[in-house]
């Protein structure tokens, strides 16, 4: 095992500090090529490359092309199949995920009155069809199940359909059904990776082309998300997942190193960073990771040791808090939680991460399954212009305006004068007096 990361962000050079903000998502172009074929042979060949890829990739060697979509009955089994206390923390976390994402859910419409006379609003549709990749590989997740589908249903979309890769048996994750069920959600397709991108934004016999697909993938996923962006809307980019542990001297390191470990155990291309000013919460932290990994199945440790000794995790520290808050936000991090006993006194000093998580109760994996706000969120630094996935994401806006015959003179003496300047000789006729001269006929 090699020992985790350890650095002091002073002795960096300019270049080493930025370095540390490299992801694995920065340099896709060995999936960018693997994938193009993949997604070519789902396009010309439909289900029939669907059947091929989940038996060679997902090793589901009995599917076929009549079980590509999951039936009633499998649905029926899977409940007979999770453990009744699954089944309340599904239900749990939908109905708190329900509840934090209807108060994001927009009135239907608005209008306001920008002059007398004239009105400008917006109008809100949900989007007819919209795919949701639940991923499944280095685990199962029936919490992204939870997170993709109740915002979908929450605004409505007609179209919602789960796709996600069958395991060796053919079977879909029992959970991940569950989950589905639960929220709202009663189509859902075995079929997973490039390959799901490309069944959503082609359409196949079976799967109905869809217009935008969201949820977070493997870099085979984001890199079909990729190439595929002229075809399907691929929404928020969520690649593999990232933890930021911001913590100041008033807590425990061996707490520091347990969260830590949240995000770095998801692959080993994952990332997670602890940073903070205190060389006691290092140190305690390096001093504490062993006990934890005693704690750990083997292919987490294996994963999370990976990851902190490779290039995307460690223990940081910083000169300062205010040295700390800056790094967080040079990284912007998918994850973050603020370890502090006064955690809001930072809140105002970071500026870039999808998800901030405050106090010492308040560990990631409560933001994961359980709190509502949604855990799919944007990585590789998309936390500069993206936000977490939400309602917004499964509804269009049209704006709209309606100028009185009282409200036109005024506006259309200014429209004439840019039209006018611009040199657009019918948007200009369209606001002269002509105009009212053919109100008239
Ligand atoms: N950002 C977020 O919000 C968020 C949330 C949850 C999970 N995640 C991340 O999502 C990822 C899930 O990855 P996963 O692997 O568990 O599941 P996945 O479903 O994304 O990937 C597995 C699929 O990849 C394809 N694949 C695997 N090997 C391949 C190969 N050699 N060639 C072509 N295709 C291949 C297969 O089709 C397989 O079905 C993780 O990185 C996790 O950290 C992110
Ligand atoms: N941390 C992930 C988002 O990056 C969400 C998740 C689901 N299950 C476990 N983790
Ligand atoms: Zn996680």
């Amino acid at each position: 095992m090699s020992a985790p990361n350890f650095k002091r962000l002073k002795s960096l050079s300019r270049e080493e500090r930025k370095a540390l903000t490299n992801r694995s998502e920065a340099d896709l172009s060995f999936f960018l090529e693997k994938v193009a074929p993949i997604l070519e042979a789902v396009r010309t060949e439909g289900d029939e490359a669907l059947v091929r890829f989940g038996r060679t990739l997902d090793k589901a060697e009995g599917l076929t092309k009549a079980g590509l979509k999951v039936t009633q009955a499998e649905f029926d089994t899977a409940f007979a199949l999770v453990d009744d206390a699954v089944i309340e923390a599904i239900r749990f976390g939908i109905a708190n995920i329900r509840s934090f994402h209807e108060e994001q859910a927009p009135e239907p419409m608005w209008m306001k009155e920008v002059r007398p006379g004239a009105f400008a609003g917006d109008r809100f549709l949900p989007i007819n069809s919209v795919a949701l990749y639940v991923p499944r590989g280095k685990g199962s997740f029936p919490s992204v199940t939870m997170m993709t589908s109740v915002p979908g249903v929450v605004a409505k979309v007609p179209n919602l359909a789960i796709m996600t890769p069958p395991g060796p048996d053919g079977t879909v994750d029992a959970a991940t059904l569950v989950a589905a069920r639960i929220a709202g959600v009663e189509t859902v397709y075995k079929v997973g990776g490039a390959q799901a991108v490309a069944a959503a934004a082609f359409g196949t016999e079976t799967i109905r082309k869809a217009q935008k697909i969201v949820g977070p993938g493997s870099p085979w996923v984001v890199a079909a998300k990729r190439l595929l962006a002229g075809v399907i809307d691929p929404g928020l980019p969520a690649g593999p997942s990232e933890g930021m542990i911001l913590a100041d001297d008033t807590v425990s390191g061996r707490l520091a190193a347990m969260d830590l470990l949240i995000e770095a155990e998801h692959g080993p291309d994952s990332s997670a960073w602890l940073v903070t000013p205190s060389e006691r919460v290092a140190q305690e932290a390096i001093d504490t990771l062993p006990e934890l990994w005693s704690r750990m199945t083997p292919q987490r440790v294996e994963f999370s040791q990976a990851v902190l000794s490779g290039a995307s995790g460690g223990i940081l520290v910083a000169d300062s808090m205010e040295d700390a808050c800056a790094f967080v936000n040079e990284y912007a991090p998918e994850h973050l939680e603020i370890m502090s006993t006064k955690p809001f006194d930072y809140l105002g000093d970071i500026t870039e991460a999808a998800e901030i998580l405050l106090g010492t109760h308040t560990p990631v994996s409560i933001g994961n399954f359980a709190l509502g706000p949604n855990a799919v969120l944007p990585t590789s630094k998309g936390a500069q212009t993206y936000g977490p996935l939400s309602v917004s994401d499964f509804v269009r806006r049209s704006s709209i305006g309606y100028v009185t015959e009282k409200g036109y003179p005024e506006m259309a003496r200014n429209a004439k004068i840019l039209a006018d300047y611009e040199g657009f000789s019918s948007h200009a006729n369209a606001v002269s007096d002509l105009r009212l001269d053919f109100l008239k006929d």
